[in-house]
């Protein structure tokens, strides 16, 4: 491609010292000079990590100097001194993080006497002069945005290729339009470092793309703030790191706004937030809270999932109906005239007095727990009134003779047994458990569901919960509001639970500034910190609380989620300001979606814009397109077509076996494609995938398990799905997930538990998909 220079070389020229403006913008670099390009790169690089140094010194300082401060002193400087040490923390943790490829973008712009440098944060010199600019800057954006077509100001686009803290290759993009070629006008950015990027080996973590963002990735992460946007991208385009990198830019460009409030990223799977979680930290944001659906309700743990048909029935938005149903028949007004005993005293519940009681009580606009109190005290009123009336009429304007009797009622068994009958507190996970397991109850409040989605919906008390239920406890959480005993008994666990974090806390600062000798122990010192208590972040005080909002909110795999998370997420997001991303061909079932208005529930009310990316990132062409004519000839052509970026020699292969010997031949596939991974890429290096019908898991494990050399394989890096260098997965647990190589075993029993399901197997490999199979094969795979 002209204007394009290359290359790529392992060692660190020790050149002269050449000032950064030697290259001229109008100069272009001829491959001959290329390793002097580097040489001079490396005297920029060496520049920028000694201030790097330098920066950490001096905030690492600071920090230890607070810290030696301890604990005492006034309120108000001990909870100073604790901002301070929060905000040297985070710049500390901020720069350790961005290490690795600090530098890796440079822009020759028209006119202007310096180039200038992109790279993970911005960073200037002891004279304030600027040495780098953050990547999410407004004058980095040309940096992803210019073609040769809209060059802007550019005239030369640089990629820096790093390795620790060593250049090692630079490509050049000309821009201005002497240089025009059609090819670049259509073509990526920075396809070098891009394809690179691409052909490296997988590690089992998500890295991040910023040196490599196209322009239309680029366009979707610099969006605007406000409103809900929903990103639609096929497999491999980027979705998951855009979405990452726009919550990078986000907190960026409005910090302010976002710095209080927060963040919240929703993933699929915890497997699938490890897999990210390195991401943010080494775009400089450790702030963000991510969860899944299964863990947003705090102090509850989703460990079991429905079958699909469960699932379905208990994420329609009509369940907000039952919900709000069956907590109002909380609220019962008796039939007749109660009698009531108090000291041996007969009082009397009246319907008419419970009714305008519970009237009170629902004009507050309370949660349930919360108004029952008003309810209880309008009650409590009456029968007082009643009470001193029937003994004798005497004390009625001695407030303390009136507060004795009000203690009398108050306290009988018979009016607290009725006032709770009327008005019955209760917990989301008590109510959700009655509802689920008496077929009246249900009956009674969920009218609109036939009774087979009744009958789907029963289940035993005592039945772990499931992601499904996770909206529906929210729901009623915020419909029942806080139920004192069952708090007291949470704040109880609580306490006790940061009790022992402030010994822990106490017990560091003990180390770390040389106290100890046994002249104070971790117990004191963190009786001392107790009345500020250790600090916690933004994050972690959002993470623990149900009712906490945020600035905005991120979901990954949106595809999935039902009408009644969507609700739960709202709740989370009054501002809704939303970065919506998935793909409706991936969808998990037999319910496909056409459209994102179809899947986004009460979201989709909002103020929503759509945003499509379609380049796959991930997948060779040939075997993206193979998927692509499986699902049309399926009748789920994806809506949304995708291209891939590159295709590679091989990439699909198919061995068939009969059905018994199918164990030997999938063993000998894995070992082959292990095999070609260490000529490929390095020994013992990449990683493969044996995706599995759901359920067949374990006996493929167990078949792979019995052989020396597969069980080194299968129990490497803690043997867990992202550490070892081979996992069997079913496509649920893949999804999001990639691999050098894909064994992708009897895709039509896979197909059994849906199209998207095997959509999603298929797309996962940066390599070769290596299908092995007894069944005949779903049509749309070569003969
Ligand atoms: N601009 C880019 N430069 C380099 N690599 C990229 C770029 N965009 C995406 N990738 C890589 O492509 C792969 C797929 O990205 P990602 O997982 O974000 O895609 P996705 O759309 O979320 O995929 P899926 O829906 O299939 O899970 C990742 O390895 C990612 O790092």
């Amino acid at each position: 491609m002209d204007g394009r220079v290359s290359t790529a070389h392992g060692q660190n020229d020790e050149g002269a010292r050449v000032p950064r403006e030697a290259i001229t913008p109008e100069q272009a670099v001829p491959a001959s000079t290329v390793e002097a390009a580097i040489a001079q790169e490396q005297q920029y690089l060496d520049v920028v990590y000694a201030r790097l140094d330098e920066l950490r010194a001096a905030y690492g300082q600071r920090l230890a100097q607070v810290r030696r401060g301890g604990p005492s002193g006034s309120p108000q400087n001990r909870s100073e001194r604790d901002a301070f040490a929060a905000h040297y923390e985070d710049t500390v943790a901020r720069l350790d993080h961005v290490e690795n490829r600090l530098v890796f973008g440079r822009l020759d712009l028209r006119g202007a006497s310096e180039p200038r440098y992109v790279g993970r944060i911005g960073m200037s010199d002891a004279e304030h002069d600027q040495l780098l600019v953050d990547w999410r800057a407004p004058s980095a954006q040309p940096f992803y945005q210019a073609t040769a077509a809209h060059p802007g100001d550019v005239v030369r686009r640089r990629h820096l290729m790093t390795r620790a803290r060593t250049v090692v290759g630079v490509e050049d993009e000309l821009l201005d339009h002497a240089h025009l070629d059609a090819e670049v006008a259509d073509g990526l950015t920075g396809e070098g470092a891009l394809f690179a990027a691409m052909s490296a080996a997988r590690e089992g973590r998500m890295s991040d793309i910023v040196a490599t963002i196209q322009a239309e990735q680029d366009a979707v992460i610099r969006s605007p703030l406000d409103g809900v946007l929903v990103v639609q991208g096929g497999p491999g385009t980027g979705k998951t790191a855009v979405a990452l990198h726009r919550a990078a830019y986000l907190l960026y460009a409005h910090r302010q706004r976002l710095e209080r409030s927060g963040v919240l990223l929703v993933g699929p799977s915890r497997v699938f937030l490890r897999y990210i979680e390195q991401v943010l930290p080494s775009l400089g944001e450790t702030d963000v809270v991510a969860t899944t659906m299964a863990e947003l309700l705090p102090g509850t743990t989703a460990t079991a999932a429905d079958r699909e048909e469960v699932a379905e029935v208990k994420g329609r938005a009509d369940m907000a109906k039952v919900l709000s149903r069956a907590v109002r028949a909380l609220q019962r007004v008796p039939a007749g005239v109660q009698e009531l005993d108090v000291e041996g005293v007969r009082l009397h519940l009246r319907p008419e007095d419970v009714r305008t009681a519970m009237a009170r009580a629902r004009r507050t606009g309370l949660p349930h727990n919360q108004a029952r109190e008003t309810f209880a005290l309008a009650m409590l009123d009456v029968l007082v009134r009643e009470y001193a009336v029937a003994r004798g009429g005497e004390g009625d304007d001695d407030p303390e003779d009136r507060a004795w009797l009000r203690e009398d009622v108050r306290t009988a068994r018979d009016v607290r047994r009725a006032v709770n009958l009327c008005w019955m507190p209760t917990t989301p996970h008590g109510l959700l458990e009655r509802l689920y397991a008496r077929p009246d109850l249900l009956a009674a409040h969920a009218r609109g569901l036939s009774t087979r989605d009744r009958e789907l919906l029963h289940r035993e008390k005592g039945s772990p919960w499931t992601v499904a239920d996770v909206p529906l406890l929210d729901e009623l959480a915020e419909l029942l509001g806080p139920h004192e005993q069952a708090e007291a008994a949470r704040a109880a666990a609580e306490a006790r639970l940061q009790a022992a974090e402030e010994v822990r806390y106490a017990q560091e600062a003990i180390t770390s500034q040389g106290l100890g000798m046994g002249m104070v122990t971790a117990e004191m010192l963190a009786e001392r910190f107790a009345a500020t208590g250790p600090r916690l972040t933004t994050a972690e005080r959002a993470a623990a609380d149900r009712t906490w909002t945020y600035g905005h909110v991120v979901v990954d795999e949106a595809q999935e989620l039902s009408p009644m998370a969507w609700r739960a997420l709202l709740r989370r997001c009054p501002s809704r300001s939303m970065t919506v991303v998935g793909d409706l061909a991936q969808r998990s079932g037999h319910r496909p979606a056409r459209s994102w208005a179809e899947v986004l529930g009460a979201a989709g009310s909002e103020h929503v814009r759509e945003a499509v990316l379609t380049v796959s990132y991930r997948t060779p062409a040939t075997v993206m397109d193979t998927a692509t004519e499986v699902m049309t000839a399926l009748g789920a052509e994806p809506s949304y077509p995708v291209r891939a970026a590159r295709d590679l020699p091989d990439a699909l292969a198919v061995t068939r076996a009969g059905q018994e010997d199918l164990p030997d031949a999938t063993v000998a596939v894995v070992r082959g494609e292990l095999s070609f991974l260490d000529a490929e890429v390095g020994a013992g290096a990449g990683r493969v995938a044996v995706i599995v019908p759901s359920g067949a898991e374990r006996t493929a494990r167990e078949a792979l398990l019995a052989h020396d050399d597969l069980r080194d394989a299968l129990t490497s890096g803690h043997g867990d799905l992202l550490g070892a260098r081979v996992a069997v997965v079913d496509a649920v647990q893949a999804k999001g997930l990639e691999y050098d190589v894909v064994v992708l075993l009897e895709p039509a029993a896979i197909l059994a538990s849906g199209a998207g399901d095997l959509y999603v197997a298929m797309t996962r490999p940066t390599r070769r998909l290596h299908v092995v199979h007894a069944e005949d094969l779903p049509e749309g795979f070569p003969a």
